[in-house]
């Protein structure tokens, strides 16, 4: 199978320098590998160092001889402000600048509302949300307030609720909002704030993470849309693209939704049917409703 080709301009990044946090896996792979080829320097950051060597390593090979880009692995837990902080130092004394933060990394897993630990929960909101608070606080503080930049943060299709998995909906939910409010108050930094929500996009790492129930959810998940199909990570990728390039010169506090009308169409979880809900009111409309749904009583 071919190499996927950006669609964008070779050079478009030339000499700038990315931050993507999960950059090693899935979507964050997808968007790393773009901006490589695109001329950007990533770092590609998460918590296992050993899955991020190898993804640089596997990029490494894929930059064309043109690009000035360079990939460097380095870890850290989003969830820890301390690493956060360690992490965007080291970007800048490597590099001495940083024109893009991309907030892809984070997850969940799935479980009624009713079954999640207080530690269960906590964690999702640490890595989702005060996660991506940390990385935007610390990488604007210590470098966009100056000199501007372009933050993307990735978030989910969360517009209808997220039954089963309601700590992430609610923690994507935030950050849609955290993106508008730091769009608003880091404008006058040069700084836009954006945000993209996928669809159900499949790659191995992201179905592998639901462990056995993996393939179902994404199998199922595949008709739930216009495109009748799953999404894949470069999919992802081209619209952040899009979103840092000067072609999104005027888009700032925005979430773009790239999911295949997913957020329009219905959802995958069935309310099974039931009378607990309470009767409508008696009245004339009840009467009519009744023989609309039943001609026969009226006789
Ligand atoms: C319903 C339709 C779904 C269709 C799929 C469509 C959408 C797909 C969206 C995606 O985002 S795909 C990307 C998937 N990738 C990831 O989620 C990767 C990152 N995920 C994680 O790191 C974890 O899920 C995490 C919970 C965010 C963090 O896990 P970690 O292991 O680092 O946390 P701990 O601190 O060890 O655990 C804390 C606590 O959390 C609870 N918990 C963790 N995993 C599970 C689980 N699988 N089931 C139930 N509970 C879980 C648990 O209470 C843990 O505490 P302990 O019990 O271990 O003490
Ligand atoms: N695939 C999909 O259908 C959708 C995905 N998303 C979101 O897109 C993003 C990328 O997911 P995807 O590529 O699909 O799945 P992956 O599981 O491949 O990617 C998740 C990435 O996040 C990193 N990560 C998780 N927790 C932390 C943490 N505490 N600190 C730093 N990095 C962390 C993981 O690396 P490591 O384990 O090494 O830390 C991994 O690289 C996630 O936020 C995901 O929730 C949103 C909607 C749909």
């Amino acid at each position: 199978m071919a190499a996927v080709t950006s669609v964008f301009r070779p050079g478009l990044f030339n000499h700038k320098v990315a931050i993507v946090t999960g950059g090693g896996t899935g979507i964050g792979k997808a968007i790393s590998s773009e901006l490589l080829e695109l001329g950007c320097s990533v770092v590609i950051s998460s918590r296992k160092a050993e899955k991020l060597e190898a993804a640089a390593q596997e990029m490494r090979q894929k930059i064309p001889p043109s690009s000035p880009a360079i990939v460097t692995p380095l870890t850290c837990n989003i969830r820890s402000e301390d690493d956060v902080k360690a992490l965007v130092s080291s970007v800048l004394n490597k590099y001495g600048r940083i024109d893009f933060l991309v907030n892809n990394g984070g997850g969940q897993f799935t479980s009624p509302a009713e079954n999640m630990s207080s530690k269960g929960w906590n964690a999702v909101i640490d890595t989702n949300l005060t996660g991506t608070f940390h990385c935007c606080k610390e990488v604007y503080s210590a470098w966009m307030k100056q000199h501007g930049g372009v933050i993307i943060n990735i978030i989910a299709d969360m517009w209808k609720g997220f039954p089963g998995m309601a700590h992430t909906g609610a923690a994507r939910s935030a950050v849609d909002n955290l993106t508008k409010s730091l769009s608003i108050e880091w404008a006058a930094s040069g700084v836009r704030v954006n945000a993209v929500a996928p669809g159900t996009i499949f790659s191995k790492t992201a179905m592998d993470n639901y462990k056995e129930l993996g393939p179902l959810l994404f199998t199922k998940s595949a008709k739930f849309n216009l495109a009748k199909r799953l999404g894949v990570p470069e999919e992802i990728s081209s619209a952040v693209c899009f979103l840092l390039s000067p072609a999104a010169s005027y888009i700032s506090g925005a979430t773009l939704r790239v999911d295949a009308g997913q957020s329009l169409y219905h959802s995958m979880w069935e309310v099974p049917d039931h009378n607990a809900w309470p009767q409508a009111p008696e009245g004339e409309n009840l009467d009519a409703l009744r023989e609309v749904l039943n001609p026969k009583s009226k006789l």
